[in-house]
């Protein structure tokens, strides 16, 4: 059993999955991102999966694709940002490097605007976006070891302050402890 060297968490729009991709690149490791598990796993859209089964089914897919990759995984790992709602994912979470992007209202619906369609933010997506934060807000702050704010960065930026936060450099700057635990594992 191996575990990620660094799990993102955060709202939709907090660039999990951009800056994850990158962060695990910049590092040498591999990247998973739970939302991709799950529609590989299940062979059709995250949209799709809500629409016609539910949010609970995807919930459950959601929980089982996150157990798998935080046991399997040595990489980076992006969550959905719903994962943390469920109480078995925070504990499997507990003493990993778990870093929480932040961003305000604005800044993420700029952003989610521009992307493709979330079902949660599908109708009235300010609305419905601040209410999901105010909910999560305590229970990503609770199971973050590191909280970045991403409004005034841009992705190379955030991921430049992940490294920081988590001190994933060595003296050399540009050979990560990440790759030398991935060979340990
Ligand atoms: N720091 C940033 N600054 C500007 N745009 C960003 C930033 N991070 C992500 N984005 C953009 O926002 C959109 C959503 O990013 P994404 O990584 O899918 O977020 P998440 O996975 O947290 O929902 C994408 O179009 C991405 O290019
Ligand atoms: O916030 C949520 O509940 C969700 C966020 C999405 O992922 P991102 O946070 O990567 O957008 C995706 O898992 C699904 O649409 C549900
Ligand atoms: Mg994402």
């Amino acid at each position: 059993m191996t575990s990620p060297v660094v799990v993102l968490i955060g709202p939709p729009g907090a660039g999990k999955s951009t800056v994850g991709a990158l962060l695990a690149e910049r590092l040498g490791v591999g990247y998973r991102d739970t939302d991709a598990d799950i529609v590989a796993t299940a062979g059709r859209p995250i949209a799709e999966i809500f629409i016609d089964e539910g949010e609970p089914h995807f919930r459950e897919l959601e929980r089982a694709a996150v157990r798998e990759a935080v046991e399997r995984h040595p990489g980076v790992l992006s969550l959905g940002g719903g994962a943390i709602m469920d109480d078995g994912t925070r504990k499997l979470l507990t003493g990993l490097p778990v870093v929480f992007l932040d961003v305000e209202l604005a800044d993420a619906v700029k952003r989610v605007g521009l992307d493709a369609p979330r079902p949660l933010l599908a109708v009235n997506p300010r609305k419905q976006w601040r209410e999901l934060m105010e909910k999560r807000r305590p229970l990503y702050t609770e199971v973050a070891r590191a909280v970045i704010a991403t409004g005034e960065r841009t992705p190379g930026q955030v991921t430049e302050a992940i490294m920081d936060a988590l001190e994933l450099r060595t003296a050399a700057g540009d050979a990560p402890r990440a790759a030398h635990r991935e060979e340990q594992a």
